[in-house]
């Protein structure tokens, strides 16, 4: 949306017309991120356990302000933190935590990350930021995993907010197999991830791996989409989590933090 500011030169009456492609755009951001951040603060205040030792931190712009609250606690030296990526192991870093691997400490108190869309029964999309197997990895080795989100990502199906697919993780070799597999279950679109104009070719996974969206429009039933596409060769993970969460928190376009837990 581009917007004008004209100027009235006092002497002519004539005026200029100066282009201000942003403002509205800056207006809007700044709701999701201001919902984001509430959303983050929230979930950690409510429920970071007072003697906990080891803390999943996921991936994604909303858990950018988990780290940054885990980071003010005052006890932050007494815990390690272990990341679900490369992008989750800076925010660990710039936010002066300690930092830890998944195979050194494969039980978390608790885990926090972000989601591209949520259900009623806190079943997921996830993996927008191509993270998805170590965000997996990491929600499925916590005692307590909460999703941190802004109001764009309640739903009440999957697959009606986040329309660009299900994010799957697969082994690089295998897209032409998987493909063909996914269009037998129904998959309208299937795209293999592109770096854009960041990179020429696929996206590659902190893992190594490809990453393919498959559209399978409103999903029904998430869990059964997961054990199907889960059981095709090449499939190292799904971006649906099912049966993981425990407690979701978004912020709200009117401010506010809503809670939907299961
Ligand atoms: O799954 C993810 C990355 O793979 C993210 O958690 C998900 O994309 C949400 O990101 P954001 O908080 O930026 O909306």
């Amino acid at each position: 949306m581009v917007g004008y500011i004209r100027i009235l030169k006092s002497r002519s009456f004539s005026s200029i017309l100066f282009p201000i492609p942003s403002i509205r755009k800056y207006s809007i951001m700044s709701l999701v991120e201001k919902a984001k951040k509430a959303a983050a603060y929230k979930a950690v205040d409510d429920n970071f356990p007072p003697n906990a030792k080891y803390i999943g931190i996921g991936s994604g712009s909303t858990v950018v302000y988990v780290a940054e609250r885990i980071g003010q606690l005052p006890n932050k030296d007494s815990f390690i933190c272990i990341p679900t990526g490369f992008q989750s192991k800076q925010l660990i870093i710039d936010n002066g935590l300690t930092l830890g691997t998944i195979e050194q400490f494969p039980d978390l108190d608790i885990a926090f990350d972000g989601a591209d869309e949520v259900d009623p029964k806190l079943s997921l999309i996830k993996g927008g930021g191509a993270c998805l197997f170590q965000e997996k990895l990491v929600a499925a080795s916590a005692k307590k995993f909460i999703v941190v989100a802004d109001y764009r990502k309640e739903s009440n199906v999957l697959g009606k907010q986040w329309t660009q697919g299900v994010p799957i993780e697969i082994v690089p070799n295998s897209y032409v197999k998987v493909t063909k597999d996914l269009k037998q279950l129904g998959a309208k679109t299937i795209t293999l991830r592109q770096g854009g104009k960041a990179k020429a070719g696929p996206v590659i996974t902190d893992n190594n791996n490809f990453l393919i969206d498959a559209d399978f429009g409103e999903i029904e039933d998430p869990a059964d989409l997961h054990n199907k596409i889960k059981s095709l060769v090449g499939v190292v993970e799904t971006g649906l989590f099912i049966g993981m969460a425990s407690a979701s928190y978004f912020g709200e376009e009117a401010g506010g933090v809503k809670l939907w837990t299961v």
